[in-house]
């Protein structure tokens, strides 16, 4: 592996610990803006996420070797990647590890900075000694560390799913994530497996989502992908839109749009009908746009930059067939994809997201036509966000009813929740109803 790998995997991570940047965006804009190969992409992915991942695990095996306080800011996200390889990466020989560690302290130290002993004598410490764990006789405190998880989310899973899912359920959000497409609508799914297969990709059938497909890198420069045939969606998330039973005519409200994964595939399905898709966010419309037309329905997609807890004052003379509210959550489901969310959230952002989802849906049923359908869905999978949520609007709104989810591969009489642990995709959470006639 060359060393400037590791130094755009070092640059990203003080981004992130330093500028709290999103690791997925500071990444891919790292691997843009860097001339690397295929593997070496690979390893920065891999020294990026893991070392996120892992980082109470790995602050716990520097805790009782740091003596001095960490001055520069490069140094902490150093060592913490250079124990991940140390612990995590068998293919790398120790010794490799130090001395690219050695050269990246003094390429970022500042000048005549004895930064490179100290990293030095650290990791030479943590080799003689090897990996620690706290006492299993606190489970959770032994779990937080192990799988580097705060003790709250920790605690928050044993009370929901018992200790042996947790445990589960854990070791299933450090995994990898997968390289999830979706072909568009209507497309010969064979035509464009044999054409990636030729390109050198391994293509595998989704065990979830009936149009995914999952591939061992990514298809972002494929033709497939930029003339708009397939597109990078999770296998889970794709389930969202197949929840609704749609007319081509449609109109469509999609309440929570950007950056428009949904609602390119509603507008796939509308040949004679249309998507009115909203975000709060103005800056956030264009990228809907842009989705739209690399997918061949921006004819079909119509933006408004609006609070969707306002939606029936704006549209009040305009009633809609389905209306899909992809909710802003805390994304708990999705922390292979965004390793840092775990040390970011509180319990309390799950309280006021919950707050938030409870009053965009009550605003937006009154926009639905009668026997239209209505889909409530997060990336989230705490209680409070989804089946709390739609407990409390079924209550306020006995005009709806909770629809059964009868999709060709996944089946659920009420709300459909699928844990990461279960298909190996992103953790999420579907809601279909539908207002009585
Ligand atoms: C989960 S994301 C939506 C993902 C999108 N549906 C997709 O498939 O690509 C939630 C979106 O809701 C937007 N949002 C947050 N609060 C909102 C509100 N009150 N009204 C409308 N949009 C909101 C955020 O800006 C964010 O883009």
């Amino acid at each position: 592996m060359t060393n400037s790998a590791r130094a755009v995997a070092l640059a990203t991570l003080i981004k992130v610990f330093k500028q709290k940047s999103y690791s997925n965006l500071s990444l891919s804009h790292a691997l843009n803006e860097n001339n690397l190969s295929q593997k070496d992409q690979a390893f920065v992915t891999q020294l990026v996420y893991g070392t996120i991942q892992y980082q109470l695990f790995l602050e716990y095996q520097l805790k009782d070797l740091l003596r001095t306080k960490l001055k520069e800011d490069y140094l902490k996200p150093l060592l913490l990647m250079s124990v991940y390889q140390l612990i995590f990466l068998n293919r790398v020989p120790n010794r490799a590890v130090l001395d690219e560690a050695n050269k990246l302290a003094k390429d970022f130290g500042k000048k005549n900075s004895s930064g490179f002993r100290l990293v030095n004598g650290i990791l030479r410490s943590f080799l003689r000694r090897g990996q620690v764990l706290p006492s299993p006789k606190d489970p959770v405190h032994f779990l937080s560390i192990k799988e580097s998880m705060p003790e709250w989310l920790v605690q928050y899973f044993v009370k929901n799913w018992g200790l042996k899912r947790t445990e589960k359920l854990l070791i299933s959000l450090n995994e990898r994530a997968e390289n999830s497409i979706r072909v568009a609508k209507g497309l010969d799914h064979s035509k464009i497996v044999n054409s990636l297969q030729k390109q050198g990709f391994s293509v595998n059938e989704s065990t979830l989502a009936d149009n995914c497909f999952i591939v061992d890198h990514s298809i972002v420069n494929t033709n497939e992908f930029k003339s708009g045939q397939i597109t990078i969606q999770d296998e889970a998330a794709s389930l969202v839109v197949d929840c609704f039973d749609l007319r081509e005519n449609d109109h469509v409200l999609d309440t929570c749009a950007a950056p428009g994964g949904k609602t390119t595939q509603l507008a796939e399905n509308l040949s004679h009908g249309k998507v009115t898709s909203l975000d709060i966010h103005k800056k956030k419309l264009n990228l809907i746009k842009k989705y739209a037309q690399r997918m061949h329905v921006d004819d079909r997609v119509e933006t408004l930059a609006l609070d969707a807890r306002k939606a029936a004052e704006h549209f009040s003379d305009t009633k809609f067939n389905k209306i899909l509210v992809d909710a802003p959550c805390s994304g708990l489901g999705l922390l292979r994809r965004k390793p840092e969310i775990r040390y970011d959230k509180t319990i309390k952002d799950v309280h006021n997201l919950a707050r938030i989802q409870l009053a965009i849906l009550d605003n937006v049923a009154q926009l639905l036509k009668k026997n239209g359908e209505l889909v409530y869905s997060t990336c989230s999978i705490t209680i409070e966000e989804n089946e709390q949520v739609i407990a409390e609007f079924l209550k306020k709104h006995p005009e709806f009813e909770l629809m059964p989810i009868t999709l060709s591969k996944v089946q659920s009489k009420s709300s459909l929740k699928i844990l990461p642990d279960t298909y190996g995709s992103d953790g999420f959470f579907i809601a279909k109803m539908k207002l009585r006639g």
